[in-house]
């Protein structure tokens, strides 16, 4: 493993773009964005906790490129991801007096990313956009792929679009200022590539974990090339979640219902959610006779060790019937029936609809009981 910046290409035709990732890459900004516009204005679509940090040093590097920037920040958090800030923002950027040829930069976490995807996603109807990802989620996957959007009362992303970015810009030591929950909240989705088909990634990280969680540049490094390339893989193979792109989804069903549960508030972060998903997935799995028991606890044993949550918080109460409820609303539902993203053992998930509601319920309580 070398220090150097990595490319890796997402394939997607006329629509195909890289991926950069490397420490330092924040002061190449201008130098790798400029290549790709239309025109010579940017807007820069950052939060209130990453702009004192990153901003100025995004804006420079793009200033030194020859490229006129704006910019605008939002407030830091999930909350952000609704209509009322969708409204702000694209109210903001027509402010701006956004041409076609304007490229929107999102410098930020996962919700910076979906939000202002979306924003640019039809803003004119369509101008190009930049992912710059600072959390170690938002390079691991949110800023892959172009889903982007917003959360509604009803759940989780139910509104948004696929629209991909140009290129995407991840600097691997902007992470050092990242808080330590949500570098966690972050590693749930690497472990998630492991499970989903890459056992030996999985036992790497069981190695590795506590380094990639603990700030080593190498580790980190290779843990985020290793979910881009993944992630890349599938969506190259599957952009529009038409079948193999869902497995992206492993504990996203029982997830989002914990998000929309908690009201979209920092009591669950969405990384969290996706541990404590995928644990259920697996407890499921076993259940039903799929995977060995062994499986579900080698996948709990390795999150727990790292910090992550395994099962649902006290001193809330959780209603099975209510996390039922928001899991029916889930986007992979087809013909009244929800799609779930099983796995066979750790590196080996699969998609099925055939899961009795009255195993789901049994498990959940099971989780709601702390057990
Ligand atoms: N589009 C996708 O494919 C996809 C994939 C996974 C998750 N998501 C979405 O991503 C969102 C979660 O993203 P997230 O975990 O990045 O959360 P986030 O965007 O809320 O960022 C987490 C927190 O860290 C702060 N922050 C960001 N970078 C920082 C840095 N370098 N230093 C210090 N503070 C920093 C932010 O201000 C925020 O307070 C969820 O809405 C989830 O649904 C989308
Ligand atoms: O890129 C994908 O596809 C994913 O499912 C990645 C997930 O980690 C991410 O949270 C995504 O936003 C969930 O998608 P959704 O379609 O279930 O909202
Ligand atoms: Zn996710």
């Amino acid at each position: 493993m070398s220090a150097a910046a990595e490319e890796v290409m997402v394939e997607l035709g006329e629509r195909s773009y890289p991926i950069h990732i490397g420490p330092g890459l924040l002061d190449r900004a201008g130098e790798l964005i400029k290549p790709k516009m239309r025109g010579g204005r940017a807007l820069v679509v950052t939060d209130a906790n990453v702009a004192p940090h990153y901003l100025e040093r995004v804006q420079k590097s793009l200033a030194e490129a020859g490229v006129t920037t704006m910019h605008t920040v939002m407030p830091a958090g999930e909350q952000t991801k609704d209509f009322k800030h969708l409204e702000a923002l694209l109210d903001a950027m027509l402010e701006a007096r956004s041409e076609r040829g304007i490229m929107v930069v999102a410098l930020g976490g996962g919700v910076v990313g979906d939000l202002t995807g979306f924003a640019a996603s039809i803003l004119l109807r369509g101008v190009d956009f930049v992912q710059i990802p600072t959390t170690l989620l938002s390079q691991v996957d949110s800023s892959v792929g172009g889903k982007t959007g917003i959360n509604t009362r009803q759940g989780k992303n139910l509104i948004g679009s696929f629209y991909q970015p140009r290129l995407v810009l991840a600097d691997t030591s902007v992470l050092n200022t990242l808080p330590r929950r949500q570098v966690l909240a972050g590693y749930a989705e690497v472990a998630k590539y492991g499970v989903i088909d890459d056992e030996p990634f999985f036992a790497w990280l069981e190695e590795n974990g506590s380094k990639v969680v603990d700030g080593d540049l190498e580790a980190r490094r290779y843990a985020v090339a290793t979910s881009c390339r993944a992630k890349a893989r599938i969506v190259g193979a599957d952009e529009r979640e038409g079948g193999v792109r869902a497995l992206l989804n492993l504990g996203h069903t029982f997830g989002h219902a914990l998000e929309a549960e908690t009201g979209f508030s920092e009591e669950m972060l969405h990384g969290e959610a996706v541990a404590i998903g995928m644990v259920m997935a697996l407890r499921l799995s076993a259940r039903l006779g799929l995977a060995p028991a062994a499986d579900a606890e080698r996948l709990e044993r390795h999150l727990l060790a790292v910090g992550l949550p395994v099962t649902l918080p006290k001193p809330r109460l959780w209603a099975v019937d209510r996390l039922i409820h928001h899991m029916a609303g889930d986007k992979k539902v087809k013909d009244g029936k929800v799609t779930f993203v099983m796995a066979k053992g750790i590196g080996k998930s699969f998609l099925t609809r055939d899961v009795p509601e009255a195993e789901l319920a049994s498990m959940l309580a099971e989780m709601a009981s702390g057990y």
